[in-house]
């Protein structure tokens, strides 16, 4: 329970919602107390045939009054508990949501994405579960528990209430041992079904390759029996169910029994009256009531302290990458950057994909990276934008440490554009505009210009305003590529960097779009990663490498005289180019 520390600052705030929530739930019960004692006055009378019709009356005018008071009151228990649950739900999820956009990319490849979204979701509403149906409860149990024997004990006869106890420990017991077992049997259900959920998510995403690969059948047989778990654990949660409310309902009669065997003796013997019968039977109906129901609150408490302990965790979790206590911002950035001996391991990786690698870039120059895959090229990109920090080494931004810049203002200033850049649900125009805060069309316009997908933009249906992603228009692999570029533009970057963004497109618009981009390049210090040579040979300078390290450095001239990897990738993609274009052109001849 030490757990639910973390809620005492929320609900401190929320005090007064809470003690006031909390007084018209007992007052709700206190005037449920009343019902017993008029219900014995009235059973006297008729007995004794003391019951006039103004007592009646007045009795009958008393039960309407406490119902409309119970009304008001039940109005404003929920009202204001359910108020602030519901608020505590809110903070709850801001913060956690706050809280895992300041953790670094490490972080989620560690954890998988269903378990993030089930904290955001199954785990606050067990929390919100615990504040309302838990507070709520066990106010309400607890009071009625005391008031009732108290009551009973006081107004009837102290042995009767003890023999009518009797059953109560075990009925106790029972609900916790019930409890248990109905807790595991949930949390089963939910992992189930939690691996249900994936399941879709996973072949709706991946529909294209499910479909391509004819897997249909294969998938429909994974997803029947994931279902079919589902449905099994979802039918021993009710076996369990089923027995548990028969079985309870069982032990509770037994109280009634042994109170009807003493209790109509002692009528009998005129011990108590009639009335004081028929009221101690009201008063049992509350504590057999209030007795199961202590049980299920004790679970719903500890669902609700795991859950919460979940969150806890995430929330402790420190982002790797942390800023500065007294961070620069530079007002002017100028983009260059240079790494000094920079050596970094992907966390729980077993290679280092850079080793003691240093490069110097000056304001205003491009530089261009070729390699084969996993060489480490995309390292590079990833470090500028201190999204880890390296192992071995300095990485520093116009002429200052890395760590010691302000993170929003470096990454403010960097136009990075990704080989698959992800695309939002929203409009071209917002895509585009999604790195800044005020810009106008017009500039939005200028950015997808230079980046060569204006005229795409201008078939569409709405242009700027088209919907673009699962709710809207599918953009092509290159319109996505010319649509992360435009986003980078826009921003008026100090350092652009194109990291294999120009894989998607053929040569031909590649060209187009680097021309357009010729004055850019020329005024920005930019960094373009690339495996064509036609991307990377107006770069003043470029590197290749090969495991994390340089092996070629040059001007496209230079690599060209070297005869390493840079000529042998040149020499091959001018031949496929040679025999594509010939290819083309003999298609031509022999068009009619
Ligand atoms: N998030 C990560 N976690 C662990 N290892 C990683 C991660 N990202 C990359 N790596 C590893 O680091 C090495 C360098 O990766 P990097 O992405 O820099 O290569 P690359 O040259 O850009 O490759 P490609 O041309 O395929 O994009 C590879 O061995 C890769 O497997």
């Amino acid at each position: 329970m030490s757990t639910y520390r973390a809620l005492i600052p929320f609900a401190l705030k929320n005090k007064w919602v809470y003690l006031l929530g909390v007084f018209s739930l007992l007052a709700v019960d206190a005037l449920q107390l009343i019902i017993p004692e008029i219900l014995r006055r009235l059973t006297d009378g008729l007995q004794t045939g003391s019951l006039g019709h103004q007592q009646l009356l007045s009795y009958s005018l008393l039960i309407v009054l406490i119902g409309l008071f119970i009304m008001v009151f039940r109005f404003f228990w929920r009202i204001l508990i359910i108020n602030a649950s519901r608020r505590l739900e809110y903070e709850l999820r801001n913060q956690l949501f706050d809280h895992l956009l300041s953790l670094s990319p490490s972080y989620y490849s560690r954890k998988k994405t269903g378990d993030l979204m089930a904290h955001a979701t199954n785990d606050i509403m067990a929390v919100r579960m615990a504040a309302s149906a838990g507070v709520i409860t066990l106010t309400d149990a607890l009071f009625l528990n005391i008031a009732a024997i108290t009551m009973m004990m006081l107004t009837t006869d102290v042995r009767l209430t003890l023999i009518a106890l009797i059953p109560m420990p075990i009925l106790a017991f029972s609900i916790y041992l019930f409890g248990d077992a109905i807790n595991h049997r949930f949390k089963k259900v939910q992992r189930s079904f939690s691996m249900l959920t994936e399941k879709v998510q996973e072949n709706i995403s991946g529909i294209r390759v499910i479909k391509s690969f004819a897997r249909e059948d294969i998938e429909m047989q994974r997803f029947h029996e994931a279902n079919q778990d589902v449905f099994q654990n979802n039918m021993k949660l009710a076996l369990l169910f089923g027995t548990f409310h028969p079985a309870i309902q069982f032990i509770s009669g037994i109280s009634f029994v042994v109170t009807l065997l003493y209790g109509t003796r002692l009528v009998l013997y005129q011990t108590i009256t009639l009335g004081d019968f028929v009221a101690f039977n009201a008063y049992l109906i509350s504590l057999v009531w209030s007795v199961p129901v202590i049980g299920f609150v004790i679970n719903i408490l500890q669902r609700g302290a795991a859950s919460l302990s979940r969150i806890n965790e995430v929330l402790a979790v420190e982002p790797d990458i942390k800023q500065a206590s007294t961070p620069i911002s530079l007002r002017a950035m100028s983009g260059a950057f240079s790494f000094h001996q920079v050596s970094f391991r992907y966390p729980g990786s077993d290679t280092e994909a850079l080793k003691d690698f240093s490069v110097s870039v000056s304001p205003g120059e491009s530089l261009g990276i070729m390699g084969k895959t996993g060489s480490g090229k995309s390292t590079v990109p990833t470090l500028l934008l201190r999204l880890y920090d390296v192992d071995a080494g300095h990485v520093s931004i116009d002429g200052h440490p890395i760590k010691a810049l302000s993170l929003k203002n470096l990454r403010n200033q960097v136009g990075y554009v990704e080989q698959n850049s992800f695309i939002f649900s929203a409009t071209i125009a917002d895509n585009i505009a999604f790195g800044t805060d005020t810009i106008s069309l017009e500039t939005i316009e200028q950015a997808a210009e230079k980046a060569g997908l204006h005229s795409d933009i201008c078939r569409f249906p709405k242009q700027y305003h088209t919907i673009v992603g699962e709710r809207g228009v599918t953009l092509s692999g290159g319109q996505k590529q010319r649509l992360a570029i435009a986003r980078a533009l826009v921003k008026n970057p100090a350092l652009l960097i194109f990291d294999d963004a120009l894989s998607a497109v053929d040569t031909q618009t590649e060209k187009q779009i680097l021309d357009s981009l010729k004055e850019t390049i020329t005024n920005t210090t930019t960094l373009i990663i690339a495996h064509r040579v036609s991307t990377l040979q107006q770069c003043q300078r470029i590197l290749v490498l090969e495991d994390g390290q340089i092996i070629e450095s040059g001007t496209h001239e230079q690599l060209l005289l070297l005869n390493g990897y840079y000529a042998r990738q040149h020499q091959r993609q001018q031949l496929e180019e040679e025999l594509s274009s010939g290819e083309r052109s003999a298609t031509h001849e022999y068009l009619p």
